[in-house]
């Protein structure tokens, strides 16, 4: 289980986070949601040990790991422009990490991570040689491999419209389920946020809004930001909808 209590974070004299606490199981997929400069980029980077914070602990399966350097915490981080090493093929950025390290994945879990992503009639193709959707699906596999602790990801989606949105999304749940592996996204979609989590974290004014299941969030918003910020969006998007395809649902 990772464990944050109470964290703090100032820039400059503004306050972006204020004492939040936490608690995600392990296993479990939670997106963290908020408005654009609402803190989340900003607590993700304090998790991996990217940037340090003002006050807080942080404790991963109850050891304490506040002081801990990034290096030796064993979260690692799928970035939103993704960081491929364009002079590299897929394959090869997919095992970069693997050199030197023996406590990474065996050849067949390797094998089994690029069959899961449908990666293989993509590895010896150059990084401009392939779709967004392949690139994240590439970024995915290269921080797979590396056995993550906890699995970070900054807005994984963002790039992708459509199917392709759609086919990465049951990816993720997928690969993350088989391997009990705890996921933290951060997104600005509350679509996103409530079709692809076991729990979603709303952070608003660097603080925690509400912290519960999909459900909960939409059956008892626990404030009118939730109302507002997060249902409304929805209600627009699902009316939206209705008044384009309605009739073939009546
Ligand atoms: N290195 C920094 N120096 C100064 N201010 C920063 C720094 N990093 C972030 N901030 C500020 O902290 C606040 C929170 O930023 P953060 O990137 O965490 O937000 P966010 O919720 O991820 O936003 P977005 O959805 O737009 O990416 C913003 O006001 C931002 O300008």
């Amino acid at each position: 289980m990772l464990k944050l209590v109470n964290i703090k974070k100032k820039f400059n004299d503004k306050t972006v986070l204020d004492g939040i606490n936490l608690e995600i199981e392990k296993g479990s997929i939670v997106s963290m949601l908020g408005p654009s400069g609402s803190g989340k980029t900003t607590l993700l980077n304090i998790i991996l040990g990217l940037i340090p914070m003002d006050d807080g602990k942080i404790f991963f399966d109850d050891e304490d790991f506040t002081n801990i350097p990034m290096k030796n915490r064993g979260f690692n981080i799928v970035f939103q422009d993704y960081a491929l090493f364009p002079n590299l093929n897929a394959y090869k950025n997919i095992i970069y990490s693997m050199k030197n390290n023996t406590d990474f994945v065996s050849k067949d879990e390797l094998d089994s991570i690029i069959e899961t992503l449908e990666l293989t009639p993509h590895l010896k193709k150059r990084i401009e040689q392939l779709s967004g959707g392949q690139k994240q699906r590439v970024a995915l596999a290269r921080t797979l491999v590396t056995k993550p602790r906890i699995l970070l990801l900054d807005e994984p989606l963002s790039a992708l419209d459509g199917v392709i949105k759609e086919t990465i999304k049951e990816r993720i749940k997928l690969i993350t389920k088989q391997y009990n592996l705890t996921t933290i996204i951060v997104t600005h979609d509350p679509e996103e946020a409530l079709t692809m989590s076991d729990k979603v974290l709303i952070i608003n004014d660097g603080l925690v809004s509400q912290y519960g299941t999909p459900k909960e969030i939409i059956e008892t918003p626990q404030n009118s930001f939730i109302e507002e910020f997060i249902l409304r969006q929805l209600k627009i998007k699902k009316d939206n909808i209705y008044d384009l395809f309605g009739e073939c649902y009546a």
